[in-house]
């Protein structure tokens, strides 16, 4: 029987003093004893890279692209020296999925957990990683993911601690999506009027990797592009996955996409769906899976099919007319050669506007036995509508007619410290009014700017119902994957139309709703999530479309900062929490 049965059978019963102190003392030890502090020193810099075998610049860490997976063990603290080494720009960089108990002001989150790090600066990101699972880092001041600032983030189960299922390996897949513009142009376009927008990428990477002037299975359809003849070491090549016959493989999957939903299939398997956002589901079996910006799963995988061939690994777009092709790799089964094409072309992605599909599969998405449950009931319950709007022309998305531009001085700071002209005390609105048509476009297409902060109370419940309705344009509303820093949220479910108490509240699950990080609305469409405030901090609340969260499409949630005993200096010395440094440190 482990120590920590022992100590909770000690400590229910009635024991000596000197005992619990015993057993405290020993789960400490054991406790230290498996854990373990991860150091990695980080320059980012520019990079001349060719992500889709076309030159082009990306923002790259020691001087690689995507920037290097960070291993952990859950219970391991990660310490990351960060130096910026960009000439012109702060940076920053968000830890996704990790919830960062006790360390808020190593969340990443420019102008809400922290200062950006400036041209030549260092600033120490120190924080435990509690929880097994698939995650990712990424940039999170202005559109820096965009220009490639990210890297996997992997953190297995403790020793002495199994996963619920078997594998014989394993492989990491991050997916994004890529333009040949400039992040500077893209962002100069999303604030100009009339608005720029930045259209559909060029190319979809795996891995940071894509083929724009060519394609690996061009000799499989009468399309235009030409074969690849790709001789593997270039930046471009696709990073084939290697594997044995008759093996169980898990595959890590996660999408730091600027804007695409995508679909991922491998030719002749089925995937076993494990995990969503670091959290363990009931396994279910799909021949297809959908994947949103900033979600992540784990698929196992039976390579069970004729072991003579290679097979293709392709990821397409969804939810948005697609204009790019679709990304691809070759899963290699050996000892054919990896340069052996598949027989076959590659999967057909499902129809970009078949949302019964989409819907069928968020649906199938439900808690292992045994995963903590909601909470019955909720003490507060936020609705927020997303809507896009004008102001003075300008093309906006708003929560509650708010379109959210952030502060300089960062929340953490300006909150600890009371500092109230820091940002607007009026806490933002908590629904909208109830004549507002989802289904048509805005009757008053105006919005306003704020900065304000929805302040939760410290370990409250809090529900809160994602609206979606229709765009500028008519007959258009289109999917938002909206991610939470700082916690996990249950996701009790979706529905269409306006999300109506009376009708739709009983129809939520509370018997195993899954636990994720991201949840996306559907066109029309709501979505409902459940959290506990249980984390002292200041968390962004976003669309993870990250032209959309540059247009205002996020709020900020905070709770329980006054608990915090300390904040480094370093993270909040900036705006008026840097002045009121200066001015302490001077007297
Ligand atoms: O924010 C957006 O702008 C365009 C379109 O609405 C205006 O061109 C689009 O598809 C978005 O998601």
């Amino acid at each position: 029987m482990g120590t920590k049965t022992t100590c909770r059978r000690l400590i229910k019963a009635p024991a000596s003093q000197m005992l619990v102190v015993a057993c405290i003392f020993m789960l400490l030890v054991e406790s230290s004893a498996g854990s373990k502090a991860r150091h990695f020193k980080w320059d980012v810099e520019y990079v001349f890279w060719s992500p889709d075998c076309i030159e082009n610049v990306v923002m790259g860490i020691n001087g690689q692209f995507p920037g290097p997976t960070i291993r952990a063990k859950a219970g391991d603290t990660v310490v990351i020296d960060l130096t910026n080494k960009l000439h012109t720009e702060g940076v920053v960089i968000h830890w996704h999925g990790i919830r960062q108990f006790g360390s808020p002001w190593a969340d990443g989150t420019a102008s809400i957990s922290q200062c950006v790090i400036n041209p030549g600066e260092t600033f120490t990101y120190r924080f435990k990683v509690d929880k097994a699972g698939t995650y990712f880092y990424h940039g999170h001041y202005g559109m820096q993911r965009s220009a490639g600032l990210y890297g996997s983030l992997v953190v297995d189960v403790e020793d002495g601690r199994k996963e619920p299922f078997h594998y014989d390996g394993e492989f990491n897949l991050l997916l994004s999506d890529w333009w040949h513009e400039s992040v500077h142009h893209q962002e100069v376009g999303l604030s100009s009027n009339p608005l720029r927008w930045i259209g559909e990428p060029q190319t979809l990477l795996i891995n940071g990797r894509g083929q724009y002037n060519c394609s690996l299975a061009a000799r499989y359809s009468n399309s235009s592009s030409s074969q690849c003849q790709l001789r593997g070491s270039e930046h471009c090549a696709p990073e084939i996955l290697h594997v044995l016959p008759n093996k169980i493989y898990r595959l890590r999957i996660a999408s730091t996409t600027a804007l695409a939903s995508l679909n991922l299939a491998i030719g002749n398997h089925k995937m076993v769906v494990v995990e969503a956002d670091g959290n363990y589901v009931t396994p279910f079996a799909v021949d297809d899976l959908d994947i949103y910006s900033g979600e992540s799963y784990s698929v196992l995988i039976t390579t069970n099919q004729d072991p003579s061939n290679n097979y293709w690994l392709s990821a397409g777009v969804r939810g948005r007319e697609p204009k790019t092709p679709q990304g691809l790799s070759v899963l290699n089964y050996r000892p054919n050669s990896a340069s052996k094409l598949p027989a076959s072309s590659p999967p057909t992605t499902p129809a970009w506007n078949d949302y019964a599909h989409s819907k069928s599969f968020s649906n199938k998405i439900l808690a292992l036995m045994g995963s903590p449950k909601p909470p019955k009931n909720y003490d507060r319950r936020i609705t927020l509508l997303n809507t896009q709007n004008k102001i003075n022309g300008y093309t906006k998305w708003a929560i509650n007619n708010v379109s959210l531009t952030l502060p300089p001085t960062p929340y953490l700071g300006s909150i600890k410290y009371g500092l109230r002209h820091a940002f607007q005390q009026n806490s933002p609105p908590e629904s909208f009014s109830n004549d507002y048509d989802v289904m048509k476009q805005p009757v008053n297409p105006n919005t306003t700017t704020g900065n304000g902060v929805y302040i939760l109370a410290m370990n409250t419940t809090v529900d809160i119902i994602l609206q979606n309705a229709n765009a500028l344009t008519a007959n258009v509303s289109e999917i938002h994957p909206w991610h939470l820093h700082g916690h996990d949220f249950w996701v009790l479910g979706y529905g269409e139309g306006k999300f109506d108490p009376k009708k739709d509240e009983k129809k939520l699950n509370l018997k195993n709703p899954p636990l994720r990080n991201t949840a996306v609305i559907f066109p029309y469409g709501w979505t409902a999530l459940r959290f506990v405030a249980d984390n002292p901090g200041a968390w962004a609340f976003h669309c993870h479309i990250e032209p959309h969260l540059h247009m205002g499409m996020g709020v900020v949630f905070a709770e329980g900062i006054q608990h915090l005993t300390k904040i480094p200096q370093e993270a909040i010395a900036c705006g008026l929490t840097g002045k009121m440094l200066m001015t302490a440190n001077h007297n």
